[in-house]
Parts: C-alpha cells; sequence; structure tokens
C-alpha cells in the first residue's frame, strides 16, 4: 500500500523529529525543520543493563514520542553505537542485544586482532582497532558461545538501524556510513562493508547486513506517511547538530565519554585509542571514547549518601585536586585504555584529606581527566583543539562545569538546550525531507562559555591521573594489558 506520504504542504512550517536511543533513555525533539526551533520534546527510561531486548527499545520510543508526532513530516534517529542486533529468517530477534558497554567480548577481540594480523592491520582495514565494544567482536562472542543460537541470525543490525527499519514498518534494513563505521566490518576510507572480516569472525555465518544510505538519502516512509531518514551513531548525531568548525572538540559526558571532532580525512590509529569513525555528513569523525563517564558521578553520589546537587555542592567546596586524593574511575572496566577486567582506585588517602567532599572532587577530576587523555589523542590525530563544546547528561554539573577548563587546559563552551543527539537526528531528518545538497541552516545553540581554568593545577592533575593509571596498568589482569 502506497503510505499517505505528509508533504511538508501539509503546515506552513514542516515539523521534524529526532530520537537520541542511547544507553540510559530514549529522547525526542520536534522541530521547526526550517529553523530547528524546538517545538516539543519528550523522554522515557532504558533498562539499566549491558544485553537489552531491542522491543524495550521500541517501547520507550512509544512512550517518549506519545503525542508528539502529530503533524510531524520527517524523522530521524540517532542511537547507541556498536550494540548487536541479531534477526532470524522471520526479522524475530534471536538474543538480547549485546550493547556497546557489555565487556564479555573482551578476549574475542583480543583473538580477533591477534587472527587477522594484528592492531595496525584492522585499524588499516576498518579505521579502528576492536576493543569489546564493537560489534564484530560481540558475534564472535556469540559465534563460540551461542553456536546454534549463531546458526539462526540472517541478519545483524544496530540499535538505530533495528529502530528504522521498525519505524518503517519492516522491508529491506538501512544504515548509514557514520553508525556502520563502529561494527569492525565497515571500511569508512572505502565507504563499503568488510564481509570477509565478518564471515572470519562469525565462524564462517555470512548474515545479511543493512544497505548503507547516504547522508541525506531517505529510507522510506512510517506506514502513515512520515518521511524515515537514514539515522546515524549518537555521536555523529551530535556532532551533525552542532555544525562543528575547524578547532571544535566535542566533550559527551553521557554513559560514555567521548571527544570527537570532524575531518576530511580517515583515520586509522593502530594504539586503538582513537577509533577512525565516519561522520554523518560524508567525513570522518576520529573519537576517543571513555567507559566511565556519568555513572562516575551517580555512583559516587550513591556512596556518599547524597544526590547528584550533593555531589556537586561536596565537590565544590573542596580544594582543587582534592588535597591530594586522586580517583582514577575504571568503575565497569574500561575501554579507553584497554582495560576491560580492571577496577577504580582511589589514591593518596590520609587521615587529614579523607573527606567526602575531596572524594566528591576527586570523582569529577577523575572522570575528566580521562577525557583530558582523549582530547590529547585527538590532537595526536592532527586535530586542532581551540575549544571544547561540553554535553551530555553530566554536562549539567556545576562542579564538572567549574573543574572542566582546568583539566581540559583549552576554553570550554556549554551549548545550550542539551539534547544534541536527539537535534542532530532531527537535523538529519529535516535534510532529508528538503532535498538539498547540503544540512539546513539551522541558528546555532545558545553557548556559555566556562570560566577560564587554572593551568598549573590542571597539569598536575593529569600528571597524578596518568601516574595512576600506570600504577593500575600493573597491576591490572593481564588480558587487558595487550595494547
Ligand atoms: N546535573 C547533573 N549532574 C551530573 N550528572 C547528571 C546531571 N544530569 C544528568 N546527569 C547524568 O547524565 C547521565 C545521562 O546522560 P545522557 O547523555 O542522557 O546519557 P546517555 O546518552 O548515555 O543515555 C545520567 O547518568 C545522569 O545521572
Ligand atoms: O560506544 C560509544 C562510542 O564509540 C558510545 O559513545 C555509545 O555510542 C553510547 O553512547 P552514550 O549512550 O554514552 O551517549
Amino acid at each position: 500500500m502506497t503510505p499517505a506520504r505528509r508533504s511538508s504542504g501539509d503546515s506552513a512550517r514542516p515539523l521534524a523529529a529526532g530520537i537520541d536511543s542511547s544507553t540510559q533513555s530514549t529522547k525526542v525533539v520536534v522541530v521547526d525543520a526550517g529553523t530547528g526551533a524546538i517545538v516539543r520534546t519528550g523522554r522515557a527510561p532504558h533498562p539499566d543493563t549491558t544485553e537489552v531486548e531491542p522491543h524495550r527499545w521500541w517501547e520507550a520510543f512509544t512512550a517518549a514520542t506519545s503525542g508528539l508526532l502529530e503533524g510531524v513530516s520527517a524523522i530521524g534517529v540517532g542511537g547507541q553505537q556498536h550494540g548487536m542486533v541479531t534477526l532470524d529468517e522471520a526479522g524475530e530477534v534471536v538474543r538480547p542485544a549485546l550493547l556497546w558497554n557489555d565487556t564479555r567480548s573482551a578476549q574475542a577481540a583480543e583473538d580477533l586482532v591477534g587472527e587477522l594480523g594484528g592492531p595496525k592491520a584492522w585499524a588499516d582495514a576498518v579505521g579502528s582497532v576492536p576493543v569489546a565494544s564493537f560489534t564484530v567482536t560481540k558475534l564472535r562472542w556469540m559465534a563460540e558461545h551461542e553456536p546454534e543460537l549463531a546458526d539462526r541470525v540472517r541478519r545483524v543490525l544496530l540499535p538505530h538501524d533495528w529502530l528504522t527499519w521498525r519505524l518503517l514498518g519492516g522491508g529491506l534494513p538501512v544504515t548509514d556510513r557514520g553508525d556502520a563505521s563502529g561494527t569492525g566490518y565497515f571500511s569508512p576510507a572505502q565507504g563499503t562493508y568488510r564481509g570477509d572480516l565478518l564471515k572470519h569472525a562469525f565462524g564462517g555465518r555470512e548474515p545479511e547486513l543493512p544497505e548503507v544510505l547516504g547522508p541525506a538519502e531517505p529510507a522510506g516512509h512510517t506506514p502513515d506517511g512520515m518521511l524515515v531518514s537514514a539515522g546515524t551513531g549518537d555521536n555523529m548525531a551530535a556532532a551533525l547538530a552542532l555544525g562543528l568548525g575547524e578547532g571544535d572538540v566535542v566533550v559527551s559526558l553521557g554513559t560514555s565519554g567521548t571527544v570527537f571532532g570532524v575531518c576530511e580525512t580517515a583515520s586509522a590509529d593502530p594504539s586503538g585509542v582513537i577509533a577512525g569513525f565516519a561522520d554523518a555528513t560524508g567525513r570522518f569523525l576520529p573519537l576517543a571514547c571513555t567507559l566511565n563517564a556519568a555513572r562516575v558521578l551517580t555512583a559516587t553520589a550513591a556512596m556518599l549518601d547524597t544526590d547528584l546537587a550533593g555531589l556537586d555542592r561536596l565537590a565544590l567546596a573542596a580544594n582543587p585536586g582534592a588535597d591530594g586524593l586522586t580517583l582514577l574511575p575504571y568503575l565497569d572496566g574500561e575501554r579507553t585504555p584497554n582495560l576491560p577486567d580492571a577496577a577504580g582506585s582511589l589514591h593518596g588517602l590520609r587521615r587529614a584529606n579523607m573527606t567526602p567532599a575531596n572524594v566528591a572532587r576527586a570523582a569529577v577530576e577523575g572522570m575528566l581527566c580521562g577525557l583530558a587523555a582523549g582530547l590529547d589523542a585527538v590532537r595526536a590525530e592532527g586535530i586542532t583543539v581551540r575549544r571544547v563544546l561540553l554535553i551530555g547528561g553530566a554536562a549539567q554539573s556545576a562542579a564538572v562545569r567549574s573543574v572542566a577548563p582546568t583539566v581540559f587546559g583549552v576554553p570550554v563552551v556549554v551549548p545550550e538546550p542539551a539534547e544534541f543527539v536527539a537535534l542532530g537526528a532531527a537535523r538529519q531528518a529535516a535534510w532529508a525531507l528538503s532535498g538539498a545538497g547540503e544540512p539546513p541552516v539551522w541558528s546555532g545553540p545558545g553557548q556559555r562559555e566556562l570560566a577560564e581554568g587554572d593551568v598549573s593545577v590542571g597539569e598536575e592533575l593529569r600528571e597524578r591521573h596518568l601516574v595512576l593509571r600506570e600504577l593500575v596498568h600493573q597491576v591490572a589482569p593481564r588480558r587487558g594489558e595487550a595494547r
């Protein structure tokens, strides 16, 4: 049946919707497609686990969009990267999706890197050296641990691919080069899948993969006529919303901590620190990702028997440097550096400095120092860091805003309002709707520049972080030390 198309003529000002289906929740923005002005917003939580039944994302999407999509002409989905969604012959989910932050495939990652020529060969082939986050390692894990289930898999999708496919009401799944570049079986430089790597990883099985659409290519229409854009990964969507210029580097503090900029050439970092992703406009998005960001603050607040506002108050009451306390927050293991089995450390304790305020401060400083190391890695890729754009849930924290300029050592701005993944997905949808060669020009977000940091304190904090990191490297379980 031909869907009833909603043309932009249905109303004087067409609306576009953007979805952010990230680790902890689904967020929705509905905007004026011409200006980007926000008209409506919604959100709904996701389960707090590292394997999730994809239908739970659909439930969250349904709840978050309830009553919001009336009159919307186009919709796009930005999703958490890397998650493994497996479908059988009938399009049913074979097993719950393994998310980017599920580290069970760490050994599979090491094995794959060793089997197929080592880190440089992987970086050259797919732009990244796979760690447990990457889809290809999850497929290897499944082939080894759940071979009967693996035999049933006919298609492999990413979270945003699956949601887009559900929005379209079925048919052949699609993706975009941004999200595809996080699989470990797609070459961002060539713009093609590496079916040979997928087949090897998945024990000789050759599941079908979604077609890779161009940045503004429509994926189709929903049964009731909304245009659906290709969608992309959440970091790529945020980059599209922010319209990054020369010298702009984003630090996103969600469940993951990410550091990225946009450039014209593909990255291939054999150290594995930088993932050489593609972006959502036809360019590239070198990115460093830590496993421990916003949740370091929620976990520390819980330990101190307070809430996030209380944690802010404590951290701001402490001296810079937390009187010598250093927290290395590998609370869920770590991805960068690749220490999936490591644990966190609190170092430098003395009777005089063991206060809740110092622990709160050390948590904020420790989380940010991990991202400062990511900034150095992005610089090493040739990206100029003139200023940091601070986004993600934990960018709302007053303590984070106070400490970030010191730790990063460059000017830091906080763009407002906050939901840039959803806004980027909406911008992509508006772009696909317009049929134009370039994304719509929206007035950029309001920006607040944070007060300048203290250069010498910043240097000392980063140095302390690196020293503790070296110590932890020496005692961390050996498997994680390969890179
Ligand atoms: N004021 C705040 N201070 C510190 N953390 C915050 C604050 N507001 C939200 N967060 C944290 O931000 C996280 C959610 O951020 P978000 O970017 O939406 O994550 P994700 O995209 O991974 O789902 C949660 O862990 C939440 O506790
Ligand atoms: O794995 C990565 C990037 O490579 C993560 O950034 C995920 O894309 C999840 O993002 P958040 O939910 O933390 O925003």
